[in-house]
């Protein structure tokens, strides 16, 4: 029997960039539908993961795979067509004047075709309905918050209607709700079937919708499994106080709480 083709597969992906092995022998596996979140501390490597996978960075060891296909540096054969992407920290205006529906229209753009055309332009408009932003389509994203612009990118990135998206840090320095028309946007992708792979510091406000998360420390996958719990939901009404050091007997109700060890 063939193996299924997974939106992601790596295994023992390892990075070295300069002197220092980021990533040491990384086996992920992302299945179809799955919203998996990438934990970490600083420096953990969450962010050389996913860009190793989008073939930003050089693999140095083992392989990463994505619907298939191996990934190469310079992103040669990464599968745009299936693939969504957002990086880290980048605005969506880098100073030049454009409106939100421009520059999610600029998502349909390739080598072939220099203008999307009127059907791009409603797809445009869908993916920015998609992210809570329509209304604002012919804005200039250089008036927009930081939250609105990480939106805008997002929807650059949903206007091909990815079956993966890959998003690093979506939740940084954003306002409140953009963290929360984003969790919105999250929701109703995975409950179209599209697959997420999500690096963030906390869960956040996209706690309820992880299905998995992966911890990083030190460049090695350290869990992998139920999301951890947030730390605040010890005073959350309802929490059991109740410790196995305090003599507590019974199955444990919870994830493990990871938080002190990311
Ligand atoms: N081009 C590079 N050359 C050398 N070292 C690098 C390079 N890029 C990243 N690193 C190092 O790799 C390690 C992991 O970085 P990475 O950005 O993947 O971490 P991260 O978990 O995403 O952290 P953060 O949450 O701060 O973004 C860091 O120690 C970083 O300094």
């Amino acid at each position: 029997m063939s193996e299924p083709v997974l939106p992601v597969r790596t295994e023992d992906l390892t990075v070295v960039l300069g002197r220092s092995t980021v990533l040491r022998g990384i086996d992920l596996t992302v299945r179809d539908g799955e919203t998996v979140a990438l934990l970490g501390a600083n420096g953990s490597g969450k962010s050389t993961l996913v860009r190793a996978l989008v073939g930003v960075l050089p693999v140095t060891r083992g392989r990463a795979r994505i619907y298939g296909r191996d990934v190469m540096a310079e992103q040669r054969t990464v599968p745009w067509g299936r693939v969504g992407y957002v990086p880290q920290r980048v605005t969506a205006s880098a100073g030049v004047p454009a409106t939100a529906l421009e520059v999610v229209t600029s998502g349909l753009l390739d080598r072939r075709r220099l203008r999307p055309g009127r059907a791009g332009r409603a797809r445009a408009l869908a993916a920015l309905e998609q992210v809570g932003l329509a209304h604002r389509a012919r804005d200039s994203v250089q008036v927009f918050s930081g939250g609105q612009q990480q939106r805008v990118l997002i929807a650059r990135a949903l206007v091909r209607e990815p079956d993966l998206l890959v998003l690093d840090e979506p939740l940084a320095g954003i306002d409140a709700a953009s963290k929360e028309a984003l969790a919105r946007t999250i929701a109703e992708l995975h409950e179209r079937g599209t697959t997420v792979l999500v690096v963030l510091h906390e869960l956040g406000e996209l706690g309820p919708l992880v299905e998995r998360a992966v911890v990083l420390r030190h460049g090695r996958v350290v869990h992998d499994g139920a999301p951890p719990r947030p730390s605040a939901g010890h005073d959350a009404p309802g929490h059991e106080h109740e410790h196995a050091h305090e003599g507590a007997v019974g199955p444990v109700h919870h994830a493990p709480d990871l938080t002190v060890e990311l």
